[in-house]
């Protein structure tokens, strides 16, 4: 399989980690898409992912999957033993419900404020902008972040017992504030403490090295 990809992307990590989880990084073949370049914006890749975002999975049938979510989905599916996503229906359900909260409260929000209250990437890409918009979505990744640290204090991962998708779409949310230096709130302290345990896991800490992109899209 490909996957077109930003190595240092906070999408892509998402991907880039799901897949050192199953160890199926030997069969993704990684495809760079230059982001700073507009290469997503091109009809080639729109092709690909009507989105125009990264990361896409190319299956060897000519399939494309995009979405974070749903490339996790088919990755945690290929081998039958699901550990990302959830075994029971409700752990399926809690699991993509604070997945996705994850990516409302945290993750969006933060890519939004990039994408309209920073330089983004850069004025040939970001040619609409609505600063006031970015820093209303920044202050409401603060407040996700909050919450976040609530669920931490009464549980060790973000979906229960076990480390999943859940907890994969907080640490892209995280990875995303990082960059753009938006610090976690005073007092977080469970969130900053999960985080920490996060980066410790090969996944997370190899996920930019774990493969060099072959070639351009
Ligand atoms: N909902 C998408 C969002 C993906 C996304 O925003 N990816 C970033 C890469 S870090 C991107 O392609 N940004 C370029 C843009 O929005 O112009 C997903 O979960 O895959």
């Amino acid at each position: 399989m490909k996957i077109y990809d930003w190595p240092t992307g906070p999408y892509p990590a998402r991907v880039r980690i799901a897949l050192a989880e199953k160890n199926l990084q030997a069969h993704a073949q990684f495809v760079l898409v230059d982001l700073y370049k507009g290469e997503h914006k091109k009809p080639e890749f729109l092709a690909k992912n009507y989105s125009g975002t990264l990361p896409v999975l190319e299956l060897d049938d000519g399939t494309f999957i995009g979405e974070c979510t749903a490339i996790t989905e088919y990755l945690d599916a290929l081998d039958g033993a699901p550990t990302l996503t959830g075994r029971t229906p409700r752990e399926k359900g809690v699991i993509h419900m604070m997945s996705k909260r994850a990516e409302l409260e945290v993750l969006d929000a933060i890519s939004v404020y990039f994408h309209h209250a920073t330089p983004g990437l850069g004025p040939h890409v970001e040619i609409y902008q609505n600063p006031e918009w970015g820093f209303r979505q920044r202050d409401k990744a603060l407040r996700g972040m909050h919450y976040f640290d609530g669920i931490l204090k009464q549980q060790p991962f973000i979906a229960g017992e076990a480390f999943t998708m859940a907890d994969i779409t907080l640490i892209g949310g995280l990875i995303f504030a990082g960059l753009l230096s938006v610090p976690v709130p005073a007092g977080c302290e469970a969130l900053l403490a999960w985080y920490a345990r996060m980066q410790e896991r090969p996944s997370v800490k190899n996920r930019i090295t774990m493969s060099e992109p072959t070639k351009a899209a």
